[in-house]
């Protein structure tokens, strides 16, 4: 299968291409303009110029961060990039994984594309194949403070492109020199500036954003199809999406959820004095909190996307206009600030779906539905506890990513000698938001999983309205085929995390998505 090419170089990347390009589906490639070749040749040779000159540039011909008042001479310059990159190889905590990398790298290099940074094509080609060939960079995920960029975390890069420490290639960790030695891959000396580009920028954080949007986008849209489920199997009130009720409250995300609830259920304005009269807020506000998530969408990605498609480095080379800017592009707020809020829209989710499972267990609540969905009848009734284990787990996932939603962006430390004395902590924000997520989408894997089973038992009770319209009709199905029906109690970790996987691949295309 020949793959799509993303260009790096040319316009602006969005979010899909770093997630396409972290998941192997397309292949990088380099602008061919002459336009592009000329930006980075003119950052190039206005680099050597100004060496030539001995003219004084932050980090090439001088110490690193508070050391910049410590002179390199000449005849040392080149040994200082590799000095950078080994002294910043104390990264600790779990790896990053292969995807992740790949998106690490690919965010490295839309930044350094954007022909403000002073790299040779040879470094810009060789990041190309380590992303195409998926060779892939071990990266500690501990160890940035996000303000003088994820200096430690991509010092792991640099030493893969000097042919260093070790790389992801086919599932295996293994050392980066016997793989370039495989795929006859040549390593690079890092030029004076080249050290620096790679490591003092935002591109771990900015990765982690690009996968975080996209999981992000996708539970906003499932947590409402839950609903929906929920409010069949519990007899609730579609009303309460009516669109004259929206109307007047006019958030666009939340209107959109309300649609869409309206699009999955039968919706009359009028009320039915039959049913309780208002249901419970988990039900009756899923459009209010769903809809915080959807409204932050747009402006996730306007931060994301900005910062994707900027030269998040310094100093920055303007070679065509020969002008060299000092300043703090590495600093990661708005990634700190996007992550530390979608890790709480995200997290109102789970709370809400948790809520809602706690309703449907429980036979104070769930219209007429047996105690903890258990089907199990006659003799062996009262030995079956059906999702009650199941839920408590979802309240622990729940707790769990409530927990995290703690912002990281508040805990800026002053480090460095007081260099580094404002930081972002988006690194921290965006890992934070990760977890999050993970946890969110096993408590919708929950969700689904009660919602499968409170169905199936309203259709073996033929109780008359539990009508399903045809996208519900759709996704019902598409859970029966992959979820049997729970009559005696047996162990459900299997069917949660198959369900946990289909979620984070994104299996039921929702909302004509
Ligand atoms: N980010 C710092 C550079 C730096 C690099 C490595 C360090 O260990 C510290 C600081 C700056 O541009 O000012």
């Amino acid at each position: 299968m020949i793959k799509k090419r993303i260009t790096f170089g040319d316009a602006p990347l969005a979010i899909e291409d770093i997630t396409s390009l972290a998941q192997g589906e397309t292949l990088a490639t380099l602008s061919k303009t002459e336009e592009f070749n000329q930006k980075i040749k003119a950052g190039v040779d206005y680099l050597q110029a100004l060496l030539a000159k001995e003219g004084e540039i932050y980090g090439v011909t001088t110490g690193y961060g508070d050391s910049c008042t410590v002179g390199v001479p000449l005849n040392r310059v080149h040994e200082l990039p590799i000095n950078l990159m080994r002294f910043h190889g104390c990264g600790l905590g779990d790896i990053f994984s292969e995807e992740e990398s790949a998106a690490i790298l690919a965010a490295r290099l839309a930044s350094l594309t954007q022909g403000y940074s002073g790299v040779t094509p040879e470094l810009l080609a060789l990041l190309v194949t380590l992303l195409n060939k998926r060779v892939l960079p071990i990266i500690p995920q501990e160890g940035s403070v996000g303000a003088s960029g994820d200096l430690t975390p991509l010092s792991y890069i640099a030493a893969v492109l000097m042919g260093e420490r070790e790389v992801w290639y086919q599932g295996q960790r293994l050392s980066t020199v016997d793989v370039f030695r495989q795929l006859d891959i040549e390593s690079i000396r890092l030029q004076p500036k080249e050290g620096l580009a790679i490591m003092n920028g935002t591109a771990v954080m900015t990765a982690l954003a690009c996968l975080a949007y996209s999981r992000a986008a996708y539970l906003a849209k499932l947590t409402t199809r839950i609903t929906a489920m929920m409010s069949i199997a519990l007899k609730g009130n579609p009303y309460h999406f009516a669109e004259g009720l929206f109307s007047v409250k006019p958030h666009q995300g939340q209107n959109q959820i309300a649609a869409w609830l309206r699009a999955d259920l039968d919706v009359v304005d009028q009320y039915n004095t039959e049913k309780r009269l208002q249901d419970r807020y988990s039900l009756r506000c899923a459009p209010h909190v769903i809809g915080v998530l959807q409204d932050a969408l747009p402006w996730f990605r306007q931060f994301i996307e900005t910062e994707l498609n900027s030269a998040n480095d310094n100093p920055i080379i303007d070679g065509v206009n020969q002008k060299i800017y000092h300043g703090g592009h590495f600093y990661g707020g708005h990634i700190a600030f996007a992550m530390d809020s979608m890790k709480q829209a995200v997290a109102n989710l789970a709370d809400l779906v948790d809520r809602q499972i706690a309703l449907i267990m429980d036979t104070k609540f769930n219209q007429g539905l047996p105690a903890n969905l258990s089907a199990a009848t006659s003799s062996h009734a009262m030995i079956n506890h059906g999702l009650k284990a199941v839920q408590i787990g979802a309240s622990a996932w729940t707790a769990e990513a409530l927990k995290l939603t703690m912002p990281a962006s508040v805990f800026s430390r002053s480090t460095e000698c007081h260099n580094q004395d404002k930081v972002s902590m988006g690194t921290i924000a965006a890992r934070d938001c990760l977890r999050v997520l993970q946890l969110t989408e096993q408590v919708a894997a929950a969700g689904l999983l009660a919602v499968r089973q409170a169905i199936g038992i309203r259709q073996h009770q033929k109780s008359g309205d539990c009508t399903l319209t045809s996208h519900v009709q759709d996704m019902y199905d598409l859970l029966v085929e992959d979820i049997a029906f729970i009559v005696e109690d047996r162990p459900l970790e299997s069917d949660l995390r198959s369900l946990t996987k289909a979620i984070q691949q994104q299996k039921w295309s929702l909302y004509g998505a």
